[in-house]
């Protein structure tokens, strides 16, 4: 199977580094790469395909590329295949148009896919085959987690939630440690107290699986510390309000995407 990646920046490069140890080839069209990654081929652009055609052409430049970019390559799929796109907001019509109107799997992936832990949505045209889903589906699995979502919507508000997720935790951790800083340690005493408590606070809450609020009380003392932090923190709800404000703001760029 003949894969064809156009962008292969921070996210198409993450996913492409566990892609690679699967049975498709790659072929990768980026004009900001040099040589190419190991196990693939590296493109100069739709002229240099020598009439080539491909299983799957996969979308990973920026939205707002998507229309100047993937008619160039629209009679570069084999007749049963499809494109795959991870571009944020931009709906299945317009994939759908800018390929020629082929079969569209929208996959929105994160970024700890770079380390195999990433955790992804998908939905799918119509027109997607069973097996074009599922294979779409197998690739995201080589990369971490998958689920599919009912509807486009859906993957807007899941690109709110997990797509965007790891930048408001590496901002959370950064205020974090420049908190710690704050009250006296070392950037790299700062560094680790928080990545490991955070790492580690994680890590249990998925191996507990139990109710969040019943293990952040198994932490918090009766006028203990942690409760004066949480009080500060989230005592009047300023937290949710800012978590809530900070998901609706994502989605509502989502569907400025579209
Ligand atoms: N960075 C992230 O955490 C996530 C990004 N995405 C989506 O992934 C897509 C790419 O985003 P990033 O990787 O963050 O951006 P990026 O800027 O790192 O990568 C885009 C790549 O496209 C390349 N490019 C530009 N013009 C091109 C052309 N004519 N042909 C082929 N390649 C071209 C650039 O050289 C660059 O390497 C976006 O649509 C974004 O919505 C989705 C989920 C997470
Ligand atoms: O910020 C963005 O638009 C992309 C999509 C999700 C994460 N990064």
């Amino acid at each position: 199977m003949n894969i064809l990646l156009i962008g292969c920046g921070k996210m198409g490069g993450a996913l492409l580094t566990h892609w690679l140890s699967g049975p498709e080839s790659f072929f990768i069209v980026d004009p900001g790469l040099e040589i190419a990654p190991d196990g693939a081929t590296l493109v100069a652009g739709r002229d240099d395909l020598a009439g080539r055609k491909f299983d799957v052409v996969i979308a990973a430049v920026k939205p707002q590329q998507i229309d100047d970019i993937l008619p160039q390559y629209a009679d570069a799929y084999q007749d049963d295949g499809y494109l795959l796109s991870i571009a944020a907001g931009c709906s299945i019509e317009r994939l759908a148009k800018a390929s020629g109107g082929k079969p569209v799997v929208r996959v929105m992936p994160n970024l700890p896919a770079a380390i195999g832990r990433g955790m992804s949505g998908m939905c799918a045209s119509d027109s997607a085959t069973d097996g074009q889903k599922a294979h779409a589906s197998a690739m995201m699995e080589r990369t971490g987690s998958i689920i599919e979502v009912a509807n486009e919507d859906m993957l807007d508000r899941l690109t709110a939630v997990a797509g965007s997720g790891p930048g408001y935790v590496f901002e959370m951790a950064r205020a974090y440690v420049e908190a710690a800083i704050g009250l006296g340690f070392a950037e790299h005493e700062a560094r680790q107290l928080v990545l490991e408590t955070m790492g580690g606070t994680i890590a249990m809450a998925v191996e507990d699986g139990g109710p969040l609020e019943e293990m952040r009380n198994s932490v918090t003392s009766k006028n203990g510390t942690t409760q004066a932090g949480l009080g500060a923190l989230n005592g009047s709800e300023d937290f949710t309000r800012l978590i809530t404000a900070t998901l609706d703001a994502a989605y509502r760029r989502a569907v400025e995407l579209r």
